[in-house]
């Protein structure tokens, strides 16, 4: 696709019907782990008029544990795994009360939708949460999505709700998504390092990643820093759709389509919700090792992967599942779901259809992953 300009993009987001707004912790609470009602309550007002001009919104919102750790007496965020999960079941509940009461001034009403990683990754799950987010929609309310802190562990976790903004941006397949943080745009360097300069334009995330010098957060409640958000602006651009990075104070304006902060003009057209989902948030559980000829028709982009062209499967998985295909020097050409089970395909290895069909009857003659759940990496 041309690259847009950034009025081209600016003018995408002012135009959009759906819109995902993340707020990060630091533009919602104060540093003594308390809500800061005055900062939210300005950040409502402005997701609210773009609701009542008829816009759609998600909001994905930080905040849990920075709201609940003032509150359960701790005087600086908790580092133990098990305090955090206490202070946001605490501050959780906290922020939706805000939530509820500042956007009831408005007329709206919200949906507290908590979501672990399984919920976006098992095929089952992920059409549950896009179901859930399309009907809060359909119905008018704005839903506002954080990570299910206090279940999830450890070692299977988001971590951050930067990128978990960017998957939730394609369930919804939004028109645009806006990262809000607690500095004004992305900088050439952290904004703490002398000479750092502003950037409002970024024609191409993949090439500025490489000239921008990113570090993690500038806070005491944040998490992911700008590396986080520079993934969520990538995830995005990726999937075809704009995003604009500003402070919260600014989400009006960017909103608006007014030239705050850094916008990123997306990189492709926009694909469908399912591949990627395919491409982005599926967990390959195995491989299929595919041929030279296979690997071509692969990367050519339009074929389905065969079980002739298949040399040898890895990894336990069933029908349905995420798998990688590699080709036999193990580089990974594409992540597909696949149409069997790992103890299916052995015996169907090299195998034409007219043979599959032949030796293993009518319900084998079919690609191992078909084109249209095929997503090139
Ligand atoms: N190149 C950069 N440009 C702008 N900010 C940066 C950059 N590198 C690191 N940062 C830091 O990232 C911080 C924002 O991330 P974070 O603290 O995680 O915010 P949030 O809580 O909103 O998610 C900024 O305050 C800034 O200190
Ligand atoms: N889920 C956590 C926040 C995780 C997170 O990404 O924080 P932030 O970097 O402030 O956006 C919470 O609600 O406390």
């Amino acid at each position: 696709m041309n690259t847009p300009s950034q009025a081209q993009v600016r003018r995408a987001i002012a135009e959009a019907q759906t819109i995902v707004v993340k707020v990060g912790s630091s533009s919602l609470t104060e540093p003594s782990g308390h809500l800061d009602p005055q900062r939210l309550n300005a950040l409502v007002a402005a997701i609210a008029r773009v609701r009542l001009m008829g816009g759609r919104v998600v909001l994905v919102s930080s905040g849990a544990i920075a709201a609940g750790f003032g509150t359960l007496g701790f005087d600086r965020r908790p580092t133990d795994v098990a305090d955090q999960q206490a202070c946001a079941a605490v501050g959780q509940g906290l922020l939706m009360a805000q939530y509820e009461t500042a956007f009831a001034r408005y007329g709206l009403r919200v949906g507290q939708i908590l979501i672990t990683v399984s919920d976006t990754i098992a095929p089952q799950q992920y059409r549950n949460v896009r179901r859930t987010l399309d009907r809060l929609l359909d119905l008018g309310a704005v839903p506002i999505i954080n990570e299910n802190d206090s279940l999830a562990s450890n070692e299977i976790r988001f971590g951050d709700n930067d990128r978990l903004s960017a998957l939730i941006a394609n369930i919804v397949v939004a028109d645009a998504l806006v990262l809000l943080t607690d500095v004004d745009a992305l900088y050439t360097a952290p904004p703490s390092e002398p000479g750092s300069k502003r950037i409002s334009y970024v024609p191409n995330v993949e090439d500025a990643l490489a000239k921008v010098q990113v570090g993690g957060t500038g806070s005491n409640v944040g998490t992911g820093g700008m590396v986080t958000k520079m993934e969520a602006a990538r995830v995005a651009a990726v999937s075809g759709i704009p995003a604009v990075l500003t402070c919260a104070s600014n989400a009006g304006p960017a909103m608006m389509g007014d030239p705050v902060g850094t916008a990123f003009a997306p990189i492709n057209d926009r694909g469908s919700s399912r591949r990627l989902w395919i491409g982005f948030a599926s967990h390959p559980q195995g491989t299929l090792v595919a041929d030279s000829g296979a690997a071509k028709a692969v990367r050519g982009g339009a074929a389905s992967l065969l079980a002739a062209g298949v040399v040898e499967v890895k990894g336990d998985f069933a029908a349905g599942d995420a798998v990688w295909v590699d080709d036999e020097q193990g580089n990974h050409l594409a992540k597909g779901l696949v149409g069997f089970d790992s103890e299916e395909i052995p015996q169907m290895l090299g195998r034409n259809t007219t043979q599959l069909k032949r030796f293993l009857g009518e319900e084998y003659a079919h690609p191992l992953v078909h084109r249209d759940n095929l997503v090139l990496v």
